[in-house]
C-alpha cells in the first residue's frame, strides 16, 4: 500500500478526520497516478490549492440549518399569503462521481406565525449544496428544514440542475436537466396552490 493510503486508512480507522497534510498527500496520489508529475512545478502548489478548493466547495458540513431559519419576524402588516424565492444558483457535487451538478432552486412558503428573512432561504440552499449530494436528497433536505423551523402551511421546492457526470463523462449528454420537486401542507393537498407555484416558477413564455 502507497504511504498516503497507509496514512488516510490509519486516520479512518482511528474514527477521526484526516490531517490536511493528509488530504493534500491524497490529492498528491491521484496526480501520480493520472501520470503526471506532482513535483513538476506547476503542480507543486496545487494539493494545497485543491484541499482550500474543498474547504469552500464543500463548507456546508459544519452548517445548521435550523439554526440559519431560527429568526423569524412577525411585523408583516398581516401578510399571510406566499412567499417565493425562485432563481436561487447553487453549485453542488454529486455524491457518486464528486463532479459538479448545478442549476436553480426555487423555494415557496405560506407562512404560519411569521417570516423568515429571505437571505436565509438562499443560505439554506448553500448549506445543503455545499455536501457531497444527490438533487434528490437535497431537495428533501431543503424541504424539510423549512418545514422544521416554521412549521408553515405549506412548503414547495423545486430543483433544476444540469449534472457533469452525464454531460462530461458517462453517458454524454449535454444540456439535459433534471428537475426534482417536493410539496407539503397546501401545495400538497390543494392541485391549485402547485399550479400557482409553478406559475410564478415559470411564467408563460420563459
Ligand atoms: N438519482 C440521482 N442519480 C444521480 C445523481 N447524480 C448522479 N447520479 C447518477 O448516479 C448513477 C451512478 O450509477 P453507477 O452505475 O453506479 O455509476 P457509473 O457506472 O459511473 O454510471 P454512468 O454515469 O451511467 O456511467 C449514475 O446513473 C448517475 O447519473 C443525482 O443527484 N440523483
Ligand atoms: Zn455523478
Amino acid at each position: 500500500m502507497d504511504s498516503t493510503l497507509k496514512l488516510f486508512s490509519s486516520a479512518a480507522v482511528a474514527g477521526r478526520k484526516p490531517s490536511r497534510e493528509e488530504a493534500e498527500a491524497a490529492v498528491r496520489t491521484l496526480i501520480a497516478w493520472l501520470g503526471d508529475d506532482p513535483d513538476r512545478e506547476g503542480l507543486r502548489d496545487t494539493p494545497r490549492r485543491v484541499v482550500s478548493a474543498y474547504e469552500e466547495l464543500y463548507a456546508g458540513y459544519p452548517q445548521d440549518p435550523g439554526t440559519l431559519l431560527a429568526r423569524t419576524f412577525k411585523d408583516v402588516g398581516g401578510y399571510h399569503d406566499m412567499v417565493l424565492v425562485r432563481d436561487i444558483a447553487f453549485y453542488s457535487h454529486c455524491e457518486h462521481h464528486m463532479l459538479p451538478f448545478f442549476g436553480h432552486v426555487h423555494i415557496a412558503y405560506y407562512p404560519n406565525d411569521g417570516v423568515v428573512g429571505l437571505s436565509k432561504m438562499a443560505r439554506v440552499v448553500e448549506a445543503y449544496a455545499r455536501r457531497l449530494q444527490t438533487q434528490e436528497t437535497m431537495t428533501a433536505q431543503i424541504t424539510d428544514a423549512l418545514e422544521n423551523a416554521l412549521s408553515p402551511r405549506g412548503v414547495a421546492v423545486m430543483v433544476e440542475a444540469e449534472h457533469m457526470c452525464m454531460s462530461m463523462r458517462g453517458v454524454q449528454k449535454q444540456g439535459s436537466s433534471t428537475m426534482t420537486s417536493r410539496f407539503t401542507g397546501l401545495f400538497h393537498d390543494e392541485a391549485a396552490e402547485r399550479e400557482k407555484f409553478l406559475n410564478l416558477v415559470r411564467p408563460t413564455g420563459r
